[in-house]
């Protein structure tokens, strides 16, 4: 699995074009994207990362890290995920870097999601939904989960970029992603929801093969 991970992270270098701003997204199948990116170093004007791991990664390559504010629309995003559906719907957060991932998928005109084979699913759940939410909320939250079905867990210990915790919820089939998340995005207290259906990946390469 970890060579399609890297298989992956390699075949997205064909995505980045001469003079390009390129989204940058977290976790261990992005790193190999970011090893790869660094040789086109002098062929792009930098990239926006998603997470303090990810510029770090950045910044040791030698690749600027800009700010979204100052870059305007983003050509390209390339991040991984835990899940994907058929029709490119993810499941992400499993790193806690939901919130500024989504932030730049937003941004960004093509995404190109790249996974190993594990990661595909026909329907989307099994993995345990990551929610950011404003510590005060953390119960309020829960309580809002459990009355929907889904079965709550706080990532004890983690703080997210934002100074944010994690609920991971267990136990949701979730057969239609884009009402969750729309519902879920609803909720005060709730900063984002690791479900990527409103706005899908453009691409998904499992390895290097393109679906
Ligand atoms: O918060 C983390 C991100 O959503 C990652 O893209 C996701 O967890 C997949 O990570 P990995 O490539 O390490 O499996």
């Amino acid at each position: 699995m970890s060579n399609e991970k890297k298989l992956a992270g390699e075949a997205a270098i064909r995505f980045v074009e001469d003079g390009a701003i390129v989204g940058v997204g977290t976790g261990s199948t992005v790193a190999y994207f970011i090893d790869a990116l660094a040789d086109l170093r002098e062929r792009i004007r930098g990239a926006v990362s998603s997470s303090e791991q990810s510029t770090a990664q950045l910044k040791k390559h030698g690749i600027e890290v800009l700010d979204l504010n100052s870059t305007g629309q983003l050509t390209l995003y390339v991040d991984g995920a835990d899940e994907c559906d058929p029709h490119k719907r993810l499941i992400k957060g499993g790193g806690a870097a939901l919130t500024r991932e989504k932030i730049i998928a937003e941004a960004s005109e093509k995404f190109v999601c790249i996974i190993d084979s594990s990661k595909q699913v026909d329907v989307l759940g099994k993995f345990p939904l990551p929610i950011e939410v404003i510590p005060m909320a953390r119960s309020l939250i829960g309580r809002e989960i459990a009355r929907r079905g889904g079965h709550p867990v706080w990532r004890d210990g983690v703080v997210t970029d934002n100074g944010n915790w994690i609920i991971d919820v267990h136990g949701w089939q979730i057969t239609d992603p884009v009402a969750l998340e729309q519902d879920l995005n609803q909720l005060p207290g709730i900063v984002s929801v690791g479900l990527f259906a409103r706005r899908p990946a453009d691409i998904v390469l499992v390895g290097d093969r393109q679906i």
